[in-house]
């Protein structure tokens, strides 16, 4: 299906599994709950089917196996058989989880294991379209198939015909669901060499930056652009140039020079920085797109990103005090919003551009005026609060991949490490990040870990750029087991093994967890999320496991199994 003209009135986006007809009369919340209530139907829906089907505690379905006990009664055996169960077939699983015309990622298993891990991709993710059928240009189409891309997903099929036609976005679509795609192909689809040829009477603009991509952190920063540079291809890498802060300044300002880029990505403070150097010229740039647009609209980040608002796409300035207000609004930049999680506020800022803004989710578009204040999705959310959290706790519903399975467990402090082993070793994980709220104690959690036989490495702001990326490059390839880090690495990061997320320190909110917890399941992959909290804490997950209306279940981790206790044993 391609999709036509947005129709304001009434706009209908069909995939292959499910229709939604939207009308501009109708208010978002009473939009928005079906589809709430509706995604989280698909959450659990998924989840009870692979419960009843293929045993879901188990890294079997990673092609990993591992001991799960359930309930304190129901076993999988280490061959992945269930004991006692028909709720565990690992044969059915197989059978739903089936492998994509996918480029197989890197493996990135410990080399001293030697076991074959392979995470396959849900293909329910994908909607039958091809990106020929979104009418990308048919170079792009040739380049993507080169690098084992074939089909688009649920939240690329919705918004690339949208972006195609000029509308300002906000996409707001899981972890890990393909929302890097979703904007850079129809970005790509209209500059550089592999755009659809020009209509008669258009005639080629003199080279110039047209893309300005922003990201919150240098490693989100080199990883889009690492994407772009995939696509381009490699005789045209250089069209696009990093301007991520932490790296080497006049060799990005004699890069912009020497090489003419087209597309720039690249963290606020440096694109701004060199901006107000007078050696960025982006006035008649035509996209800008801001990824993890909430963490970007943050506070620390207000005069930045006022900078690149007003002189992104913008021939002439115009006066204004607020960070998105008049400044945003202007005629010829396309302005692309992306986060798994959007805020209210967002939105709100959002609807003061020009171009008919639309919110795209996987399996809906809604014109950004069609939304109001969202009424709490659940009863524990004030309706009336604007304060920032209850914004915040919105925002995380529906950022999770449905093929999340979530646990906590209760340890003494002095015990988490200990739980960490345990649970790696239950659960068979083979790439493991560990999250914790401050630097110092990683180093200590390494120590520990590789004193206990398992490979693993530390990942934060502290240990210069190059470091970054030589641990990260180790990581992904396999060379160390569990990567022990802190919110750095909540956002954006794309280590598709990843089979095992924990929390050694509570995340913030909702919307930290939904990011941290995002690292693993990726592109519809299995994967677990354990939270390993004090006794006195464990309130704080339960009530997450509300606000983020996903089960995060109480475990334990005894004798090489994951014992999964039901919820009145333990409130
Ligand atoms: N159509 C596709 N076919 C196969 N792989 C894809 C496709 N689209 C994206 N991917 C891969 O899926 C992975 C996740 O994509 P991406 O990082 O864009 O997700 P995301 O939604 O931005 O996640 P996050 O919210 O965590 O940043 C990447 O490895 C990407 O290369």
């Amino acid at each position: 299906m391609r999709l036509g003209q947005i129709n304001r009135n009434v706009l209908a986006l069909a995939s292959s599994r499910s229709c939604f007809v939207l009308g501009d009369n109708l208010p978002f919340r009473m939009l928005s709950l079906p589809r709430t209530a509706g995604f989280h139907q698909t959450a659990w829906c998924s989840s009870h089917i692979v419960e009843d089907r293929g045993g879901p505690l188990t890294l079997a379905s990673l092609e990993v196996q591992s001991k799960v006990e359930y309930g304190k009664k129901e076993k999988i055996s280490r061959t992945g058989g269930p004991r006692s169960s028909s709720r565990m077939s690992s044969i059915n699983l197989k059978q739903k989880v089936s492998s994509l015309n996918v480029r197989p990622a890197k493996s990135s298993l410990p080399k001293s294991t030697g076991i074959k891990k392979t995470l396959k991709v849900d293909e329910a993710l994908f909607s039958a379209k091809s990106f020929e059928e979104l009418g990308l240009p048919p170079l792009l189409v040739d380049r993507l198939n080169k690098e084992g891309l074939t089909a688009p997903t649920e939240v690329q099929s919705a918004a690339i015909p949208i972006i195609a036609q000029k509308h300002d976005v906000v996409i707001q679509s899981y972890t890990g669901s393909g929302k890097t795609l979703a904007y850079l192909l129809p970005i790509l689809s209209e500059i550089g060499p592999l755009k659809r040829p020009m209509e008669q009477g258009n005639s080629e603009k003199k080279s110039a930056i047209e893309a300005v991509i922003v990201a919150p952190s240098r490693e989100l920063g080199m990883q889009i652009v690492r994407e772009v540079k995939k696509i381009l291809g490699p005789n045209d890498k250089r069209l696009v140039q990093q301007l991520v802060g932490g790296a080497n300044r006049s060799r990005q300002e004699e890069a912009l020079k020497k090489n003419k880029p087209i597309i720039v990505v690249g963290t606020p403070g440096r694109i701004s920085e060199i901006s107000a150097s007078g050696k960025l010229h982006t006035h008649s740039c035509r996209f800008l797109v801001l990824d993890e647009v909430d963490q970007l609209l943050s506070f620390n980040y207000r005069e930045d990103m006022h900078r690149i608002l007003e002189h992104v796409g913008r021939k002439s300035g115009t006066s204004s005090r607020d960070i998105l207000g008049p400044i945003a609004r202007r005629s010829e930049r396309q302005t692309v919003l992306v986060s798994a999680t959007i805020p209210f506020s967002v939105i709100r800022a959002a609807r003061t551009w020009g171009h008919d803004p639309v919110l795209v989710r996987a399996k809906s578009v809604v014109p950004l005026e069609s939304i109001t204040v969202p009424r709490p999705v659940l009863p524990q959310i004030d309706a009336n609060s604007s304060s920032p959290s209850n914004s915040v706790n919105q925002a995380a519903v529906g950022s999770l991949p449905p093929s999340l399975e979530h646990y906590y467990c209760t340890s003494k402090a002095q015990h988490k490490v200990d739980t960490l082993r345990r649970c790696i070793h239950a659960l068979e994980a083979q790439t493991v990040i560990a999250f914790m709220n401050n630097t110092k104690p990683l180093k200590d959690v390494v120590f520990k870990l590789e004193a206990r036989g398992i490979k693993a490495t530390e990942l934060h702001g502290d240990i210069g750029k190059l470091a970054r990326s030589t641990v990260l490059k180790k990581f992904k390839d396999g060379e160390f087991r569990v990567l022990v880090t802190n919110e750095l690495s909540a956002r954006g990061l794309d280590v598709p093994e990843c089979d095992l997320v924990v929390n050694l320190d509570l995340p913030t909110d909702s919307t930290h967890y939904a990011h941290r917890a995002g690292r693993t399941g990726r592109l519809g992959r299995k994967g677990i999320v354990v939270t390993i909290c004090e006794e006195t804490e464990a309130f704080v997950v339960r009530k997450m496991r509300k606000q983020l209306s996903v089960p995060i279940k109480p475990c334990v981790f005894t004798e090489g199994e994951l014992v999964v206790h039901k919820e009145e044993d333990v409130e």
